[in-house]
This record gives C-alpha cells, sequence and structure tokens, in this order.
C-alpha cells in the first residue's frame, strides 16, 4: 500500500534546486533589481503592474463588482487559497455577513449568500449543478454522485445508487450497526474499568471517554461493514491506514483546489481506492456464497441488473462515464464515496449532539426520560431497536437541533450559475459561484428564536415555545436534486448510537476544552477529540 501523502520526493529536490540556485543568485538579483532598466528589474515590474492590473480590474470593472464585499478581497485568489489551506474559513463568513448584509462577494467569482429565497432558488428552484471546487474530489479518474456537476451524469447514477438508501433496504442494516455499537460499548466499558485500555490517544483520568475518538472510529466501522463488507476494526484495534491516509488526502484535495501550484509537490494517496477496488473483487469472487445484505451487495446486484436488461457497458470507458453506467469502476468508486461523505458526517453530528446534552444537563434528563419509557420492555442487555427509537420526537429534536447548530456544511454549499441571472435584483453572471451558507440562515434569530440556544422542543409540535418551524429554513441535508442521499442511513446511524449510549451510561460535561472546528470536505473538532465523563447507571438500566 502506498505511503500517506507526503511531497512528492522527486519534484521536492528540483524546488529545492531552484531555492539553492535562487540563493546563488541572489545578490546578484537583488543589485539586477534595484538597477531600472535591468532585464529583471523590467520582468518584475511588468508582472507587478500586470498584477495589479488584474486586481483593479477584478475589484472595480467586474460584472460582480456591485455586490458589497471587501474590494482587496474581490480582486485575487489569494485570500481564498489561505483559506483553504487553513479549514476555517467558516469563521470569516459571518464576519462577512455581519458587515455586508445577506449577499457578499469575497473572491474575485465566488459570493456568499445568506438570503433564504436565494438560497432556495440556488438549491432547489434552479437547482444549480454543483461547481469547480467539487471536482477537486473526484476519485478513481471518475465523475462520481458526490463530486459530478453533470446533470445527466448525475441523473443516471442517481437513479441507480439511491435505492440502496431507501428504508427496505437500510433496515437490512440495523443488525450490522448494533453489532458494531456493541463492539464500541464493550470498549467504552474495558476504559471505564481501566483507563489504560484505551486503543491509541492519550490515558485520561477515571471515568472519562473520549467520545468524539469513539464516534469517529464507530462510524467508520459501520460504513466499512455496509459499504465494503468489513470492518476496520477502529474502535477494537485503532490501526488500519486507510481511514487515516483518506482524511490526508481529502486535506489535500481542499487545499488543492484553493491552491493548484500544490498538485506539482504533494501527491494524493488513492491506496482507499485500491482498498475499495479489492472488497469488490472478493465480494464478486464470492458469487451467492458471498451475499449479504449491505450497500456493496446492493451496487452489485444494480450493476448485474443492468447488464441483464441491456443497459449495461458499451465497452468505451469515457462514454461509460459520462452516462454514468455501472462500471466496475463505478461500483467501487461509488463504494468509496459512501466512505468519504458517511463517516465523518455522522460522526462530527454524532459528537456535537453528545456535546450540546452534557453541557444542557435539563435537555439530556428529558432524553434519558424518553428513552427510558420507550425501551421500558428490554431485557438487561439489549440495545435499543430502531423500532422503538425512529418515532421518538425529542431524540429527533436534539439531533435536528444540533445539526442546525453545527452544521456539517460549516462553509455552505457551492453552486455554479449556469446562465446570466438576475435575483433579489442582483445581476450574476455565468460561472459565478453562489455560495448557499446555511449555517448562517440556522443562526438567524429571524427564523430560529434564540437561535444560539440548543432546544429541542422547538422541532416538536405542541411542545415548542416558537412558531412552527418555517420550510426552506434547515437544510442539514441540503436540498434539490443534490440531497443528501444517505440521510435515512445517517439518521438511522445516530438515533441507534445515541440511544444506546443515553441508556446506558451517565454522561457529563469535562469542562475547558477546545471545541473549533475544521472543515475539509466535511466537518470535524480540530483536536479530533472530545472528552466526557461516563458511568454505568446503577442499577435500573444496567444490561
Ligand atoms: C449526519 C450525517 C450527514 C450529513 C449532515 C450529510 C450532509 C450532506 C450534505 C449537506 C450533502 C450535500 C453536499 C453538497 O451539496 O456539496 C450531502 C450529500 C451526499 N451525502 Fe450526505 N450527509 C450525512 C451522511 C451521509 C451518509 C451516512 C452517506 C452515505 C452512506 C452520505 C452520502 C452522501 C452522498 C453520496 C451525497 C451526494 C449526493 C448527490 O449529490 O446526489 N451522507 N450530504
Amino acid at each position: 500500500m502506498a505511503t500517506v501523502s507526503t511531497l512528492n520526493p522527486a519534484r521536492f529536490s528540483v524546488f529545492k534546486g531552484i531555492v539553492k540556485a535562487m540563493f546563488v543568485a541572489y545578490p546578484t538579483s537583488i543589485h539586477s533589481l534595484r538597477q531600472p532598466g535591468s532585464l529583471l528589474w523590467i520582468i518584475f515590474t511588468l508582472w507587478i503592474a500586470k498584477t495589479v492590473k488584474n486586481m483593479i480590474k477584478r475589484a472595480y470593472f467586474h460584472p460582480l463588482s456591485h455586490l458589497p464585499g471587501n474590494k482587496l478581497l474581490s480582486s485575487t485568489y489569494f485570500f481564498t487559497g489561505i483559506a483553504g489551506l487553513s479549514g476555517r474559513s467558516h469563521y470569516f463568513h459571518p464576519l462577512g455577513h455581519k458587515h455586508y448584509g445577506k449577499i457578499f462577494r469575497f473572491s474575485p467569482d465566488i459570493v456568499s449568500v445568506t438570503d433564504k429565497d436565494m438560497i432556495k432558488e440556488i438549491l432547489v428552484t434552479m437547482d444549480y449543478p454543483k461547481s469547480v471546487i467539487h471536482e477537486g474530489f473526484e476519485l478513481n479518474d471518475q465523475h462520481n454522485l458526490f463530486t459530478s456537476r453533470h446533470k445527466e451524469f448525475h441523473k443516471n447514477r442517481r437513479r441507480l445508487v439511491a435505492p440502496a438508501f431507501g428504508l427496505q433496504y437500510l433496515r437490512a442494516l440495523e443488525p450490522i450497526m448494533a453489532e458494531c455499537t456493541q463492539i464500541a460499548i464493550d470498549e467504552i466499558d474495558n476504559i471505564l474499568k481501566d483507563p489504560k485500555a484505551i486503543k491509541g490517544g492519550k490515558i485520561l483520568k477515571p471515568g472519562q471517554v473520549d467520545i468524539c475518538s469513539f464516534m469517529i472510529r464507530l462510524s467508520l466501522d459501520i460504513i466499512g461493514e455496509t459499504a465494503f463488507g468489513q470492518s476496520f476494526r477502529m474502535v477494537k484495534d485503532n490501526t488500519h491506514p486507510v481511514p487515516k491516509q483518506l482524511a490526508n488526502t481529502l486535506k489535500r484535495c481542499m487545499q488543492q483546489t484553493f491552491n493548484p501550484w500544490m498538485k506539482w509537490f504533494v501527491p494524493l494517496d488513492w491506496s482507499l481506492v485500491e482498498f475499495g477496488a479489492q472488497r469488490v473483487k472478493d465480494r464478486k469472487l464470492k458469487g451467492e456464497a458471498g451475499r449479504r445484505a449491505d450497500l456493496l451487495q446492493y451496487l452489485i446486484d444494480a450493476q448485474a441488473h443492468e447488464r441483464a436488461n441491456g443497459n449495461g457497458e458499451t465497452g468505451n470507458d469515457y462514454d461509460d462515464m459520462i452516462a454514468g453506467k455501472l462500471t466496475d469502476k463505478a461500483v467501487e468508486t461509488e463504494a468509496c464515496v459512501f466512505l468519504v461523505a458517511g463517516s465523518e458526517t455522522s460522526s462530527t453530528a454524532m459528537t456535537f449532539t453528545i456535546m450540546y446534552l452534557v453541557k444542557n444537563s435539563d435537555k439530556l434528563a428529558k432524553l434519558r426520560e424518553e428513552l427510558d419509557l420507550a425501551t421500558a420492555s428490554n431485557v438487561p442487555g439489549a440495545l435499543p431497536t430502531y423500532d422503538q427509537i425512529r418515532n421518538l420526537p425529542y431524540l429527533t429534536g436534539c439531533i435536528n437541533e444540533s445539526l442546525r447548530l453545527r452544521p456539517v456544511a460549516a462553509t455552505g454549499l457551492p453552486r455554479e450559475v449556469t446562465e446570466d441571472v438576475t435575483m433579489k435584483g442582483q445581476f450574476f453572471p455565468k460561472g459565478t459561484i453562489l455560495l448557499a451558507q446555511l449555517p448562517q440562515l440556522h443562526w438567524s434569530d429571524e427564523y430560529f428564536p434564540q437561535a444560539n440556544q440548543f432546544i429541542p422542543e422547538r422541532w416538536i409540535p405542541g411542545e415548542s415555545p416558537f412558531p412552527p418551524v418555517q420550510d426552506f429554513t434547515f437544510y442539514p441535508f441540503s436540498a434539490g436534486t443534490r440531497n443528501c442521499v444517505g440521510k435515512n442511513y445517517a439518521m438511522m446511524e445516530m438515533r441507534l448510537i445515541i440511544a444506546a449510549l443515553i441508556v446506558r451510561y451517565d454522561i457529563g460535561f469535562v469542562p475547558r476544552q477546545r471545541t473549533d472546528y475544521i472543515q475539509y470536505i466535511t466537518t470535524a473538532l480540530a483536536t479530533d477529540s472530545y472528552i466526557i465523563t461516563m458511568k454505568r447507571r446503577e442499577p435500573a438500566r444496567e444490561f
């Protein structure tokens, strides 16, 4: 297996050579630069003049220059590049909106939007395609469901993949999710008995558990089992190389999207794709004996079905890809996409939900009461079943409230305008990237009274102290044709895991911890850690 993305040694030595040569040539160059009329002086002056001319053009004479926004930021891609490197641009957008209002331009062709009607128009009514930003995340040289900007491709691929997330199929995944959750619970119990039993990470005080680490590892194991038919055993061993490689690669992808020069030095490591391809081959080789009710099986069956109905591949790789056919490569790629799109998203959302619960003990007590009632008939040791918890309003309210306050799409959703358009009296030329700022909408007191408070009751008709939540104000899973195909999967997983933890343990807040977050493709706590206290409940809910 290839190593984690590092500097490309050959290119790095070329780079070192250039830097060395620059140092040797430095005194001469500086001297030459200081001589008006010398060749270097002329080249440098022309370059500066061209850059300044382009910056002035973008800032004052661009079709978007009528929009509010900082002229310096709008004149160059430099600052978007820096933001892309840091993974923290979501901290900067609210400041921009506070200063400039619901629409502001912060890059030559990127405009941030928090206006409710415009967001609906961008995501739902006009259903604009994804932007060039998404292409930086294409894997296996293939368009895929998540990244593709091509409507026809997306329509075909979504038709083939979406049924895998239908309720009937998802119910078959419950035993897999339950088994992985039970393994996590056993590991938590081990750590509570002996803090040294921790798998990786630092040993914590007795009674403390890093719940963020558990959520990350558990959701990786679940997606490994359901998308590849093989757990990464991250909860048990925490040593599988693929998750780490993937996290590094996604970070690099995001950085390179905004800083294309990095591609020259830092190759991307797609070991994940090799891993995925091997799993697909293994499953196909086993034939009927290897059948399992999971996402991978669904993709393999869908491929066989298409072939049997004469809708299989033509043999021309490019045409097949553009048409969204389920080739072998496409099956491998989509299984990998599930891992990319379906692990950190769920784990972050669960960590934030638990973080809000431990910070709001009254809400935690109310959730516990609801769960205890719903699972009262369980024998000791049994995990809550999905039938027991799927319709619990307070549990759903807690998850919704956490997704509202900390949406996984922290930097907003970029969409590209396909033709010149005027929205809310503002002109946007073809090619403009509109960034639908979901977080700002979710945090608006106009739509969510006391917006910065964790109030699960607001989602429960009859219990809410506020008017009902309006349509098109809450987009944790996006909307339109590009909404999250894994929404039902994610809701099921989050409900099952959070219910299992709350029923089994008393959990509590540990003060003085960092809770800042970063976003490369999805959002995560910057430290990958959130510690809580946990204690087995005695004796009533002992199982
Ligand atoms: C709490 C968990 C999750 C959240 C908040 C979430 C959120 C989102 C959002 C906001 C999008 C739109 C992204 C964009 O427009 O750029 C999206 C798309 C997507 N999600 Fe999720 N997601 C979650 C879990 C999952 C899971 C578990 C899976 C799969 C197992 C998944 C698979 C996908 C895929 C494949 C897409 C692309 C769909 C398309 O364009 O047709 N997601 N998700």
